[in-house]
């Protein structure tokens, strides 16, 4: 697995819990090691820390954090990549060659309008399309092409629950007696 963490920007606890709760859960889900959350959301944090006791992955880190613009400096300084998802970045199609051979990527994605100061400091401004959606949907598609679609096999060793999957219905086992 790449040292892949992704740092959400403008959390607003109020208006962005669903949204930001999505993208943890996607970054998680899809093969990074943790979420930087911009701004104080203690819920949140307890959130996906009880997916993660359940589902698994408790190496994945969920941090909120006061100071991004450090984090970026920070990340840059130890030899890390900036990549900042917007629509005004360069389409991925044309910079998913160069970013599969990355290993060490701090993901940045906004929630309203991202100050200009990110798209400076980032090594690469991608576009997933050039049209906009949303975060979580690009970090989703980001993900799957830097892991060429290999983290949908994803396996959560530590786990109390598993889905057994079946064409029809329902079936999950607890190794918790939950
Ligand atoms: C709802 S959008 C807000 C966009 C905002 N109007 C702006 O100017 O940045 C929230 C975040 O979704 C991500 N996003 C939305 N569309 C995107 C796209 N086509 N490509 C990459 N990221 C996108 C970006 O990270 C963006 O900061």
């Amino acid at each position: 697995m790449k040292n892949i963490f992704v740092l959400r920007l403008g959390h607003r606890p109020l208006r962005d819990k669903r949204v930001t709760t999505h993208v943890a859960l996607v970054a998680r889900a899809f093969g990074a090691k943790g979420i930087y959350v911009d701004g104080k959301d203690q819920k949140l944090v307890e959130k996906i820390k009880d997916v993660i006791s359940l589902w698994g992955g408790s190496y994945f880190q969920v941090e909120t954090i006061a100071d991004p613009k450090k984090l970026v400096k920070t990340w840059k300084a130890k030899g890390g990549t900036i990549i900042h998802l917007t629509m005004y970045g360069i389409n991925l199609p044309q910079v998913q060659d160069r970013v599969q051979h990355l290993d060490n990527i701090l993901v940045v994605v906004g929630a309203e309008k991202v100050e200009g100061w990110y798209y400076h400091m980032a090594d690469i401004n991608v576009a997933v399309s050039n049209q906009p959606h949303s975060e979580v949907a690009a970090l989703a598609i980001f993900l799957d092409r830097l892991y060429k679609g290999e983290e949908l096999n994803i396996m959560f060793g530590d786990s109390k629950i598993k889905v057994i999957p079946m064409e029809r219905g329902k079936k999950v086992i607890r190794s918790d007696n939950g």
